[in-house]
């Protein structure tokens, strides 16, 4: 007689519902091992019958033989469809049996909530709380339909091993936790009974498509409520760019935004068009184009673009040019999971009926139907009405599909590689005048008798090819104060030759970049002030930050000077705060996107190493490191974070304690603090910020686990903006049912003395949580950053869970740190490896 071996078994193609694949088995019954290293449908005593034995299991659940790293636990994702696989075992109607073979059916029950540890009794039979109904549908007796239990389409060439399945729908919204499940099969009559029990982990869902619908959803409102003018001659492009740039405004998390340069190409088009008006209608195809796969952003065009308006007059002859065609073809994937209502409107006589704007629907450059404006025809409008109207993607076959998809995506890619070029074209306007002009004053020649300057190894930046000329690989004491003043004297030399007039200047590709600001003749010039005191200043900088991690004096200097390592492994920059005192002929000029403003930055990195690259790289080297922690209240991030510093020795730092501290400290935010802990809200970043960056610089450390931070996008925000010179390593994701949850806050209340821990607020914080962290858990996990942990069981066991997730953490710092270390020996670079 049969039993269940497989508890998630992937039935999803034809050959392993025909044949047992034990790949294809992730899950097993409990007790399971035995009979898996036996192999599928060999008897070894692994049927049971419950009414013999008096229990509805045949072993416990806290039985050691439970499961095993071979025969493991199955893990489900809410709403996913669960497939069971059981063996024949001879009772399948068939033409190789006959058709009244007994079966008189399968039944699967699960317990009603999520235990808390795996003892207890399993419910008894027939009184297990929640029944699933499966999908194979019933058997008939007298019937050959392998239908119910007789799921197993290759009975016949095995008919005591071969495969069966059967596969239920696990609820969407049941709360993460272990369960119990049972499989009853009933066979010669409901008291006749053999079972199979089993526990799954169910974990909270974090996928993109909840993400998309909770946050695509909020972008879409701001969009659609931005009122769009009639499109007429003169505002219809300042109006549509306008839309844009809000809605870039409020997402600047650019959700639901593909990573593949869309941004950066709807940026130049944008710009593109503020300039030369006569390409603005090519400018804006592209941006219609690039805006397809943006649900929420894609609809709104779609729709306003319906205005009868035109924007330009045209002679009766050319109006029929103005019929294009209304394919509302907002990307077609996006749209499935789009949570705005789908503008379907794709009726080929409306559309072809009314003269519509040029800009409406997808005018793709290369399909679109421009105008052709007889009294200037600018050559983005040259019109060519061969072309033929554009199918919408739902009439389109696979193949049509395919290849529209394909051609979509070498428009992207093309669009990217102009971008690349262009940036590559900017760069180049980088006068490496600092270095590699020849400078025929006398500072220069003594200079470069000076003594090396100290050779710091870019850590990071260590797989990336440079150049290196032979004396820099000599080395000095890091934070010798003479080789600094004579690599200052050497630049202030350099700077000087630079910024008098130069016909070797080569012209600029950029009208910015050919004006400069101040015309700087002489050696007096400010500018060469104001550069020498940023070079002092970094090598100050790399003094401080291989002395002091994380001091405020290694991000702001004084008041001009503002150094910030970004995201970018190989990439140090200075930023001069006010381009405006700066002689632009010799520098790179760039929108610093870090900054947020235009400025003028030393590049660091991207060609052969000079002294102050090298100087600041080590600076970027030294970056901190953290783990958010995060899960609802009471998930127990607080006491997994006390064990996590018992054994790895992290700097834990609760955003709610630090908060809560600052409210007894009696500041004056004290009482907004107060106000909104105890209505469950968030309080704003900036103040969690600041408290968050002081308790770091004070540790003096450079690993830190962050608990309850961030917790909404203002606070991910927040953190985005100020804290580019720390890495986030990952997030830890305590995941507990709120039931659970609700008990121990209850339960913590009774001495915690918080003035949060009463069910009123706990039920705030939770809608906060659900609301609000969610959606960032969301978003890390769209990174691959986060450790989903299952918090229910005791603390002890959610421990041995984290460890898991923090060992890779924890050995990587030590590689880093020993690297940084050994680096610093070699260099003899004592001040970095008195640090380490
Ligand atoms: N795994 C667990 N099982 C049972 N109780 C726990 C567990 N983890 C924590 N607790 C208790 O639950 C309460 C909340 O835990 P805490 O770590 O303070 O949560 P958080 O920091 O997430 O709000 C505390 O009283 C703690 O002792
Ligand atoms: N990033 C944060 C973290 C906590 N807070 C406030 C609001 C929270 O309800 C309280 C308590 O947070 P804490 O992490 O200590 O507690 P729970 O995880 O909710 O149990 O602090 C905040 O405003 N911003």
């Amino acid at each position: 007689h049969s039993w269940l071996e497989c508890t998630n078994y992937d039935a999803s193609s034809t050959s392993n519902q025909e044949y047992w694949s034990a790949a294809a088995c992730t899950g097993y019954a409990r007790c399971g091992s035995y009979q898996q290293s036996h192999g599928f449908g060999i008897d070894t005593g692994f049927d049971y019958r419950p009414l013999l034995h008096n229990k509805p299991c045949q072993c416990s659940k806290d039985s050691p033989n439970a499961y095993s790293a071979s025969a493991p636990m199955a893990t489900y994702v809410p709403g996913q469809k669960v497939c069971l696989a059981y063996p024949a075992k001879n009772h399948v109607a068939a033409p190789c049996t006959n058709q009244y073979i007994p079966d008189t059916g399968v039944r699967i029950f699960r317990t009603q909530h999520p235990a808390s540890n795996l003892t207890g009794d399993d419910p008894a039979l027939h009184s297990w709380p929640v029944e699933y109904k499966h999908l194979n549908g019933p058997h008939q007796n007298g019937v050959v339909d392998y239908k119910g239990f007789q799921h197993c389409p290759k009975f016949c060439e095995d008919k005591g091993r071969a495969l069966c399945s059967m596969c239920f729908n696990l609820e969407k919204d049941i709360a993460p936790g272990v369960y119990t499940f049972q499989w009853e099969w009933d066979f010669n009559s409901a008291n006749d009974v053999y079972t199979s029990c089993w526990e799954a982990r169910q974990f909270t869902m974090l996928t993109t498509h909840r993400r998309k619908s909770v946050i695509v959803q909020q972008m879409a409102d701001i969009i659609q409520s931005q009122a769009m003018p009639e499109a007429d001659n003169e505002h219809w492009w300042d109006a549509r760019v306008k839309i844009i740039q809000e809605w870039l405004r409020a997402n600047p998390l650019r959700i639901g935004v593909p990573e593949d340069g869309t941004i950066e190409t709807i940026m130049q088009q944008i710009s593109r068009g503020d300039k030369y008006v006569h390409v603005r209608v090519k400018a804006w195809n592209h941006i219609v184009t690039e805006l397809q796969g943006i649900p929420g952003v894609c609809e709104k065009f779609a729709t306003a673009e319906a205005s009868p308006e035109l924007p330009i007059e045209l002679p009766p002859e050319k109006q029929e040019l103005l019929q294009i065609p209304e394919d509302n073809n907002c990307d077609q994937s996006e749209q499935t999971i789009s949570p705005l209502p789908l503008n379907t409107n794709e009726d080929p006589q409306e559309s072809n009926v009314q003269p519509v704007s040029p800009f409406r629907g997808k005018l793709r450059p290369n399909k679109a139907k421009t105008l052709h404006h007889d009294s200037n025809p600018p050559p983005e409008l040259q019109l060519s009405n061969q072309e033929t109207k554009p199918k919408p993607i739902s009439q389109m076959s696979m193949m049509e599909r395919q290849q529209e998809w394909l051609r979509k995506k070498a428009e992207k890619a093309a669009a990217e590689k102009l971008r690349q070029q262009q940036e590559a074209e900017k760069e180049l306007t980088f006068q490496p005048s600092l270095i590699k002009k020849q400078i025929p004053t006398k500072p220069v020649i003594e200079a470069e008798k000076a003594p090396s300057p100290p050779r710091l190894t870019r850590l990071k930046s260590a797989g990336r090819q440079r150049k290196q000329s032979s004396n820099t690989t000599k080395t000095a004491p890091a934070t010798s104060k003479s080789s600094s003043r004579s690599l200052l004297d050497t630049v202030k030399a350099e700077l000087a030759a630079s910024t008098q007039p130069s016909t070797q200047l080569e012209p600029s590709s950029t009208p910015s970049i050919t004006t400069p600001i101040i015309p700087t003749t002489s050696t007096t010039d400010p500018t060469i002030a104001y550069v020498s005191k940023a070079l002092e200043a970094i090598n100050n900088t790399a003094i401080i930050s291989s002395t002091t991690p994380l001091t405020t004096a290694s991000r702001k200097i004084g008041d001009d000077f503002h150094y910030d390592t970004t995201s970018s492994d190989t990439k140090g920059r200075y930023q001069l705060q006010d381009p405006t005192l700066f002689d632009l002929t010799s520098m790179y000029r760039k929108k610093d996107k870090y900054a947020r403003c235009d400025g003028v930055a030393l590049q660091m990195g991207r060609r052969e190493d000079t002294h102050q690259e090298q100087l600041i790289a080590m600076a970027g080297a030294l970056r901190h490191k953290v783990l958010f922690v995060l899960g609802g209240p009471g998930a127990g991030k607080g006491t997994q974070c006390a064990k996590i510093v018992a054994e790895y020795g992290f700097v834990h730092l609760s955003a709610g304690d630090l908060l809560r501290a600052e409210r007894a400290s009696g500041s004056e935010n004290g009482d907004m603090i107060d106000r909104m802990i105890r209505e469950g809200a968030i309080v704003p970043v900036k103040v969690t910020l600041d408290l968050l960056r002081k308790a770091m610089v004070d540790s003096g450390r450079d690993l830190f686990l962050i608990d309850g931070f961030p917790r909404n996008y203002d606070n991910l925000q927040g953190w985005n903006d100020e804290m580019t010179d720390v890495d986030v390593a990952g997030v830890l994701f305590y995941d507990c049912p709120e039931d659970e949850m609700e008990k121990r806050l209850l339960e913590r209340g009774k001495t915690s003395g918080r003035t949060d821990d009463n069910i009123d607020a706990i039920r705030k914080r939770f809608t906060t949580y659900h609301e609000s962290t969610m959606p960032i858990i969301e978003h890390f996990a769209e990174q691959n950053k986060v450790f989903h942990i299952l918090a229910i069981s005791t603390p002890d066991e959610v421990f041995e869970e984290t460890k898991k997730a923090i060992e890779p953490i924890v050995q990587t710092h030590l590689v880093e740190t020993t690297q940084r270390l050994l680096n610093a020996v070699f260099n003899n670079d004592w001040a970095t490896y008195v640090v380490t």
